[in-house]
């Protein structure tokens, strides 16, 4: 089955998590987008009291625009459920994400989620982590001074690009910098020294974030973490 067949199967499928009166985190990208029509179906079909709360201004802009209720993060007490795409996923459900450049949001709404879902196609599985680029979001001023740090890091990092002159800037007006961790062997290790490195705002590396993944091939696979974690057990800063 087709990949696009796969990621809108998925999103149908996670329909089953999501109840009346839920507040629901939206991730972004080609699958969320899938997930957002069918949630504004639902919603409207059943007449569900839904709160949605964003991860990007394109899923914003999306789910307005499907009568869904988008209200800013700060304006909610708790999120439910957060439905997300991803980009790689290992079997313990440790991924990567931000190859649409929204990871801070994500990771932000992801942390405050009580449940997180992962809706992805089989060729996102992989039995470990770095086939796919690491994106890292880093501040705009003294990028070239942190991209040099990626240089003797040994991680091969490249700026993302909007078009051939212009870096790619997220909803926060940040850079991205994508980096090969293909050969790295720690990588919460790695995540603790992104995180380190002033400059650094974020990382793509979602480790023990994930509640579920839905898998979108026929029939449809599920992918549990055995012992989940509670939205306040995640490594969140103290507020
Ligand atoms: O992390 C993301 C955006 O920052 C996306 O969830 C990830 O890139 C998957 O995208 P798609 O569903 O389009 O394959």
């Amino acid at each position: 089955m087709d990949q696009d067949r796969q990621k809108k199967n998925a999103a149908r499928a996670a329909l089953n998590e999501v109840q009346d009166g839920m507040v629901v985190g939206l991730g972004t990208g080609s699958t969320a987008a899938y997930f957002i029509q069918a949630l504004s179906n639902r919603v409207h079909e059943e007449n569900w009291r839904i709160e949605t709360v964003a991860t990007s201004k394109e899923s914003a802009e999306l789910a307005r625009s499907l009568g869904l209720i988008v209200k800013d993060i700060d304006e909610v007490s708790a999120i439910d459920l957060t439905v997300d795409g991803a980009d790689e996923v290992d079997p313990k459900l440790n991924g990567i994400k931000g190859g649409g450049a929204a990871l801070l949001f994500e990771k932000v709404v992801a942390l405050r989620s009580k449940k997180n879902v992962w809706l992805i196609d089989e060729s996102k599985l992989s039995p470990r982590l770095g086939a796919f680029l690491l994106p890292v979001e880093v501040i705009e001023f003294g990028a070239q001074q942190v991209y040099r740090t990626f240089v003797h890091m040994g991680l091969h990092p490249r700026f993302r690009m909007q078009n051939e002159r212009d870096r790619k800037k997220t909803d926060s007006g940040h850079n991205i910098i994508d980096l090969d961790i293909s050969a790295v062997a720690d990588l919460s290790q790695l995540a603790e020294q992104l995180k380190s490195i002033t400059g650094v705002v974020e990382h793509g590396l979602f480790l023990g974030i994930c509640d579920k993944a839905i898998i979108g091939s026929d029939p449809i696979k599920e992918i549990e973490r055995p012992q989940r974690q509670s939205a306040d057990q995640r490594p969140v800063p103290t507020a």
